[in-house]
């Protein structure tokens, strides 16, 4: 994939959990410096951090933040979102670029809300963004030019790799990729658990875990990687990995990663219908 020159100002409207994970990933990528991300916060504390930890500069009036932006990414959490929106639309310029990274607010919405000479998108990033090692989807609003296009790709082509998709296979993500390195982190948590229950101390149980997953990470990041490939080398036909690898199957493995995925999907799908009712309905 071509990767694209990043539009600055890069502009982070509300500087939560996501938002500092991408000024992160966008900084360790050496394609933004801290003074092409302007990042906006409603609380002074929060601002002073994030301007002390990454240089950044920190504004609270989001209207004044989007003028000039590059790219304007909406980090707020579904309750502000709204409110956010008519804050900004009367000084967005034509030809500016939106993308929501909200889980649960649809493009539908969102093009309701923001003037019709914006491109606006979605994005679905997960943390791993902070690390360059995001895969994050993207999908396009209708009315988006080819320059918005690439202005949204070259952000998230920065903290790894983006992944064009319709909006419903985005919702789909919801539950895959965007919550899943939780569910993966659980795993760790329960390797660890288990560990303990043999014995093992608490700390060495937890290191031995994280271990575990940081090197079959770093396995299944090598070139041509398959994971029935990286299985077959651990496991000997009938040994000691088989047995495990079969009471995980016996006891359901499948059908529990395949529920906390469908309720994601569900819970996602769920408060994207509520808001598209809150949205028909005038403040
Ligand atoms: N945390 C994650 O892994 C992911 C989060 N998202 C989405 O990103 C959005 C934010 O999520 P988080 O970062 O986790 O939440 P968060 O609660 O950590 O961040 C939201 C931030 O926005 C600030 N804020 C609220 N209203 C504001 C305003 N009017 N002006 C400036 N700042 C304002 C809040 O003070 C808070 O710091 C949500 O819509 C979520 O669905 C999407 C993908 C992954
Ligand atoms: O848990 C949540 O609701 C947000 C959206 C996806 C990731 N974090």
């Amino acid at each position: 994939m071509t990767s694209h020159p990043i539009p600055a100002p890069v502009v982070l409207l509300g500087g939560g959990k996501i938002a500092e994970a991408l000024i992160q990933g966008l900084l360790r990528s050496g394609q933004a410096r801290p003074s092409d991300l302007r990042v906006t916060v409603r609380r002074p504390e929060r601002g002073e951090e994030l301007r002390s930890r990454h240089g950044v500069q920190v504004l609270v009036d989001n209207a004044q933040a989007v003028r000039g932006a590059g790219v304007v990414l909406l980090a707020v959490r579904q309750a502000q979102l709204r409110d956010l929106m008519a804050v900004i639309s009367p000084a967005l310029a034509p030809g500016q670029t939106v993308v929501s990274l909200s889980a649960d607010v649809r493009l539908e919405q969102l093009e309701a809300a923001l003037p019709s000479h914006v491109s606006v998108f979605r994005a679905m990033p997960h943390t791993p963004v902070r690390v360059g090692s995001g895969v994050t989807p993207l999908t396009a609003g209708t009315r988006v030019t080819e320059a918005a296009k690439r202005a949204t790709e070259s952000v998230f082509a920065a903290t790894g790799q983006p992944l064009w998709m319709s909006e419903e296979a985005l919702t789909v993500c919801t539950g895959v990729s965007c919550t899943g390195p939780a569910y993966v982190f659980r795993f760790v948590e329960a390797l660890a658990q288990a560990a303990m229950a043999h014995g093992m101390d608490a700390a060495e149980a937890a290191e031995l875990a994280r271990g575990t997953l940081i090197g079959a990470a770093k396995l299944l990041a090598e070139p041509a990687a398959t994971t029935p490939r990286l299985i077959a080398e651990i496991a000997t036909p009938g040994g000691i990995t088989m047995a495990g690898l079969e009471a995980l199957e016996a006891n359901g493995l499948p059908r529990v990663v395949g529920e906390a995925v469908t309720v994601a999907i569900q819970r996602t799908r769920e408060r994207a219908d509520a808001n598209a009712v809150a949205y028909s309905t005038p403040k």
